[in-house]
């Protein structure tokens, strides 16, 4: 088949939000005067099909993979041959899905606020096998904006009532007030757990990885004038069952920084000056992976699992047995399980972030 032996690339799958941005993303996208809109994420090698209450005639979220030079349904793709594409081992556990969800996030405005159920609460509560534990990965924040933050964990945490009372009546800054401002950069990763309230900052380039669900609580209704339809706001099930989604705990700034901010850990060298890093791993979370490779000069890369890569800096040229593929700043792959072994040139040097399913 075409795919044997080949990396796989995808066409743009910009996914509608309530939110708005995006303009960095059609920038990239090479789109005629790029602006902010309500697509303001791509979802990359995705088999998740979005929720968006109130566009059910729009079906968006799955990738498009591109075979021998033609659009194909990367979930279907998958479908026709998993042991494949995620491997024998992840198949026989998870059947077809990849366990692993990444998008490319371009705030220009502070998201809503937002928590999102734990797997062991979508399980138990929604007849779900996936939760939404998430992480970040920051790229780069835009020109103007002087203190970029995230909102991550409560750090004046109210009470159950409280929060109810806060969240029918809407007061935004009662809310806000609930929280510090987390100081984020480039390069930096933080682990979001379910149950853990949070907005991402404006301004903010990031990739974010997630269990491969949309399901969110999202107790802030109004975002650059559109207004949340009711059905969006409390995953359809009212707010006194969604209050049970929220971690009470008081995190202080510090804690965070020391506990959901990711360490990278160095686990393989390729050459003098190539290795890759894990961000993300079994001591944070078992939803997940995410690893950093950083390539300089030409390395030869064996993995024995699947993974869903973008470049984040410098440039590469990945060769395989049949295909070689010029790759620049910020363009994505997915590597499955069946193509082992392939090599990296970077003569300027390259990063790339790798995401992977959990064990
Ligand atoms: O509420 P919306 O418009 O679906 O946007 C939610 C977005 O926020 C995030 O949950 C990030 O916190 C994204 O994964 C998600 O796409």
């Amino acid at each position: 088949m075409s795919y044997q032996g080949q990396l796989i690339t995808f066409m743009p799958n910009r996914v509608w939000r309530s939110y708005v941005g995006g303009k960095t993303l059609d920038y990239l996208q090479n789109v005629n005067e790029p602006t902010d809109s309500h697509f303001p994420e791509e979802w990359i090698a995705s088999t998740v099909q979005a929720v968006n209450p109130g566009r059910e005639s729009h079906i968006e979220g799955i990738s498009k993979a591109i075979i021998a030079s033609e659009p194909c349904d990367f979930a279907q793709l998958i479908q026709s041959d998993p042991n494949y594409f995620l491997g024998p081992k992840h198949a026989k556990k998870y059947a077809t899905n990849p366990m692993v969800l990444v998008k490319y996030l371009d705030s220009s405005v502070r998201l809503h606020f937002q928590a999102h159920p734990t797997a062991e609460f979508a399980k138990q509560k929604l007849n779900s096998n996936s939760g939404k534990a998430e992480a970040y990965y920051i790229l780069d924040i835009r020109e103007g904006i002087s203190d970029p933050y995230i909102y991550l964990g409560f750090q004046h945490p109210p009470s159950r009532e409280n929060l109810k009372q806060m969240i029918e009546n809407q007061e935004i800054n009662n809310i806000e007030s609930c929280f510090k401002k987390i100081p984020v950069k480039a390069n930096d990763c933080f682990y979001i757990p379910g149950g853990m309230p949070h907005a991402i900052g404006e301004g903010i380039l990031m990739i974010e990885v997630m269990e491969p669900s949309d399901w969110a609580v999202r107790f802030e209704f109004e975002k650059s004038g559109y207004t949340l339809p009711e059905e969006a706001r409390f995953m359809k099930r009212g707010l006194d069952f969604c209050l049970d989604v929220f971690d009470y705990t008081q995190y202080t700034p510090e804690y965070i920084q020391q506990n959901f901010k990711q360490k990278a850990r160095k686990i393989a060298q390729y050459n003098k000056h190539s290795y890759k890093e894990s961000l993300v791993d079994a001591a944070t979370t078992d939803r997940f992976r995410i690893c950093k490779s950083t390539i300089l000069g030409s390395v030869t890369k064996t993995e024995d699992e699947f993974f869903i890569a973008v470049v984040t800096k410098g440039s590469c040229t990945i060769k395989t047995t049949s295909q070689t593929l010029q790759l620049s700043q910020y363009e994505t792959f997915f590597c499955p399980y069946g193509l082992s072994e392939f090599s990296i040139i970077a003569e300027d040097g390259a990063e790339i972030i790798e995401c992977y399913p959990p064990l």
